[in-house]
């Protein structure tokens, strides 16, 4: 069979019709329903992005603020999730514990899969979307006590989305400037057209299994090193690395045994991502109160992106979101490996978007291949094989 259309990775391939963002990858320009992230860093927060990639267009005072009381209200997990958190090695990778554990809130509720009534049913699936958006923080800020021995520290409903995941983390008052900091992040990372995460919601939300299902196959596919998994490998590269001195010698090691630079390189934009321009002016931003506890790192950070940039940049390879997403946590003192799961708390809504979309015009993906095997022969019994 002829392979004309086979394209390795997709590359190109339209997946579905999808309205919920837009990627200019030349110019290097994002927009969540038409809004420019820029403008929507500036302007909004998560819950009301949250909101927007969901519904389609930007809501009411009312609808925000009832869409905010839900997410505050379901803020709490089953008292069985963090039983079944207990028996999770603590030695386990934080996106392993959520996949594992998002998972298993599809047996904490009645249906396994969406009936047809179900699946039209708008209310429905809006309470499911947003419960699951709640909990995700949740779980993440509970497994960073549980694995050190702690208790969960309770959820409060008298702080915003990235305020309580904050102080959720810590148990301490949150400093607004991170709170701040957080907000825009979980923003950036809120949505980003068919990635392979996306992927896994349409072709997982496709079968009509229930919405755990679809969003922990997006996190195990978020958590590899080529996508989301990215923004903790490039904090452990730069720790590598250790002065600003070393970044040459590093880079040149690095191509010449032909690896991959970390944070580096899209198949969408073959220029700088414009979120990576947004992360790296938070930082820059921070830097200017000069009191920057890891300085160091920051500057490792930009002269790695100079001189990756140099090397690369010719061939359309430039910073990712994930290249400075991680210095920036760092700072705020959040652990390298908890960098993916807050991807995943982000992205949980453009997630929930495209499933939604996905069973509003649903058909089963199921695609073909290209056959390289053998042709029909004839069996051989094992004592006649050598
Ligand atoms: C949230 C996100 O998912 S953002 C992406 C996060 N992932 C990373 O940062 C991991 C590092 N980057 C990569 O592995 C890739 O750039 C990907 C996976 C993001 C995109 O992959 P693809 O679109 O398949 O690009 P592909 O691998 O074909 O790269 C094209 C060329 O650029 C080179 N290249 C791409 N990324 C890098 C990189 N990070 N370091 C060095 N070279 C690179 C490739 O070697 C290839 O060179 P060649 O044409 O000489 O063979
Ligand atoms: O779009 C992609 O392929 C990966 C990405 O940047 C994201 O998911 O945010």
């Amino acid at each position: 069979m002829a392979d004309t259309h086979f394209a390795p990775g997709l590359e190109g391939v339209p997946a579905t019709h999808s309205s919920v963002s837009h990627i200019d990858g030349a110019a290097g320009f994002l927009t969540y329903r038409g809004y420019t992230i820029a403008d929507l860093v500036e302007h909004s927060n998560y819950e009301e992005v949250a909101l927007l990639l969901l519904d389609g267009a930007l809501p009411s005072a009312k609808a925000l603020d009832q869409f905010d009381r839900g997410l505050r209200a379901h803020r709490q997990v089953k008292y069985n999730v963090r039983e079944i958190m207990k028996f999770m090695p603590v030695t386990g990778h934080p996106m392993d514990m959520l996949h594992c554990a998002v998972a298993s809130l599809g047996m904490f509720y009645p249906q396994q899969e969406l009936s047809d009534a179900e699946r039209e049913n708008t209310p429905h699936l809006d309470a499911m979307a947003m419960r699951i958006i709640a909990r995700i923080p949740t779980i993440v800020a509970m497994w960073e006590q549980m694995r050190f021995g702690n208790d969960p520290i309770p959820p409060r409903s008298d702080l915003s989305h990235a305020a309580n995941f904050l102080y959720m983390l810590s148990g301490h008052e949150p400093d607004p400037a991170f709170v701040d900091i957080l907000d825009s992040c979980l923003i950036l990372h809120a949505e980003h057209t068919i990635n392979a995460s996306t992927f896994s919601v349409l072709v997982t939300g496709s079968t009509l299994t229930n919405p755990y299902h679809v969003i922990g196959g997006a996190i195990g596919t978020l958590a590899g090193p080529l996508h989301g998994g990215a923004n903790q490998k490039v904090v452990e590269m730069l720790e590598d690395i250790g002065t600003v001195q070393r970044v040459g010698a590093y880079l040149d090691g690095k191509m010449a045994n032909k690896e991959k630079i970390w944070g580096f390189g899209h198949r969408v934009y073959k220029t700088r991502d414009p979120r990576a321009t947004l992360l790296k002016g938070m930082m820059e931003e921070l830097a200017s109160h000069g009191n920057l506890r890891h300085s160091r790192l920051f500057e490792i950070a930009m002269e790695v992106e100079r001189q990756a940039t140099e090397r690369l940049g010719p061939k359309g390879v430039h910073a990712n979101v994930d290249f400075y997403s991680g210095v920036l946590y760092h700072e705020m003192g959040i652990k390298a490996d908890l960098f993916t799961p807050i991807f995943a708390m982000a992205r949980s809504a453009g997630w929930l978007a495209h499933w939604r979309e996905q069973l509003a015009d649903n058909r089963i993906f199921r695609p073909t291949q290209v056959y390289i095997g053998e042709q029909p022969k004839s069996y051989v019994p094992v004592a006649q094989r050598f």
